[in-house]
């Protein structure tokens, strides 16, 4: 059991939550290894990952849903690891919504508040101004099954917001939403964030959702934190290769350590950025479409043949077929050549724009 040192949160904020040494084991099973991570005042923390990392464990965790088998859950300064789950003022919000199918709109948002006796006339004024939050002021008199996918889930949203939990918890709250309401809901999260400035903790399996709402990213991977940060340093400096494909689109190629400071990879021998080593003498290149070119560059490139051409307007994707099967992907601005289908190419790039991972 490996015990991961605790990753710093997000800038100066005070820490909200700090989870320490968390593990879980089923049997013989562990679904999460002893984990680590601390999470501040107001950040929006997303915990990626594929399916099976150890994701909703951690959530579930930190709430109380499912006891730890080791570690502690310190919320405000205040261990909470024994605290049943309805004392831990976590606010959860799930893929499926769990609406009172009897109460209107209006009703299932004032529950959380009378559950906990709030005075009348506080209540009508916090659901009239969270009704707002979510843009549902006009459909306050309905009944769920009356209510769209999507203004189902921003009730959800509300019936959390509204009694303002220290923490929100959301285990992939648009996983039932089609695209294009998932990325409508996405803003809307974003803005309930802002606007209440609610400490949240958000899991999903897909990478863009985690990069547009994030402050950071608490990447997952057979039931560890494969790395923490902020959406641009996992993006530019990714320290696994499991990091660098999970996130974006990378070019990778792996090889063995020269003497002499390269890489030896099945491509040819390529120069290392400045100041990257090998500790153990093998070691991945990742380079970023964005950062090819077409022509040698500073001595670093591959050729292939073009198998695919993408048009997306803004910029032009183009795949290519190296040697032994491998796949190039390489992104032509507005103003680029473009190759054709099944040309040759020869591809380069500075050395400094490649990132050397594990
Ligand atoms: N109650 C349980 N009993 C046994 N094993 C479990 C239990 N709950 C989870 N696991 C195992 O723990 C591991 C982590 O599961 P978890 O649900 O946390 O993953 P996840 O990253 O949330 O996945 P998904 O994206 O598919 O929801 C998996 O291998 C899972 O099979």
């Amino acid at each position: 059991m490996t015990v991961v040192a605790i990753q710093p949160h997000g800038g100066e904020r005070p820490p909200k939550l700090v989870v320490e040494g968390l593990c879980k084991r089923y049997g013989a099973t562990t679904a999460l290894e002893a984990s680590s991570l601390s999470v501040g005042e107001g950040e929006f923390l997303t915990l990626l990952g594929p399916s099976g990392s150890g994701k909703t464990t951690l959530l579930q965790l930190i709430c109380g849903l499912v006891e730890a088998s080791e570690g502690r859950v310190i919320i405000d300064g205040r261990d909470q690891s024994r605290t049943p789950v309805h004392q831990r003022d976590i606010g959860l919000v799930f893929q499926h919504y769990a609406l009172f199918p009897h109460l209107t709109v209006a009703e299932n948002i004032a529950f959380p508040l009378k559950m906990r006796g709030r005075a009348a006339a506080e209540i009508a004024r916090r659901v009239t101004d969270t009704l707002e939050m979510v843009h549902l002021g006009h459909l306050a008199q309905r009944f769920p099954r009356e209510l769209s996918g999507g203004q189902q889930q921003r009730v959800a949203l509300a019936r959390c917001f509204v009694y303002q939990p220290s923490i929100i918890l959301m285990d992939e709250p648009l996983g039932a939403l089609d695209k294009k309401l998932r990325e409508h809901m996405q803003i809307e999260i974003k803005r309930l964030h802002r606007e209440s400035g609610a400490t949240i903790v958000y899991v999903t399996h897909d990478q863009e959702e985690a990069l547009a709402l994030s402050d950071r990213i608490c990447l997952m991977n057979h039931a560890r934190i494969e790395q923490l940060g902020t959406p641009r340093e996992i993006y530019e400096r990714p320290r696994t290769a499991f990091a660098a494909d999970f996130i974006g689109i990378s070019n990778i190629f792996r090889g063995t350590a020269t003497a002499n400071g390269a890489l030896e990879t099945a491509h040819g021998l390529f120069a290392l950025p400045d100041g990257a080593r090998c500790d153990d003498g093998k070691g991945a290149l990742v380079i970023r479409p964005e950062h090819l070119h077409l022509g040698a560059e500073a001595g670093n490139s591959v050729s292939g043949t073009v198998s695919e051409i993408v048009y997306a307007g803004s910029e032009t994707r183009i795949i290519a077929r190296l040697g032994d099967g491998a796949t190039l992907v390489l992104r032509l601005g507005p103003g680029e050549t473009v190759p054709g289908l099944d040309e040759r190419i020869v591809a380069g790039w500075q050395r400094d724009k490649a990132v050397l991972v594990s």
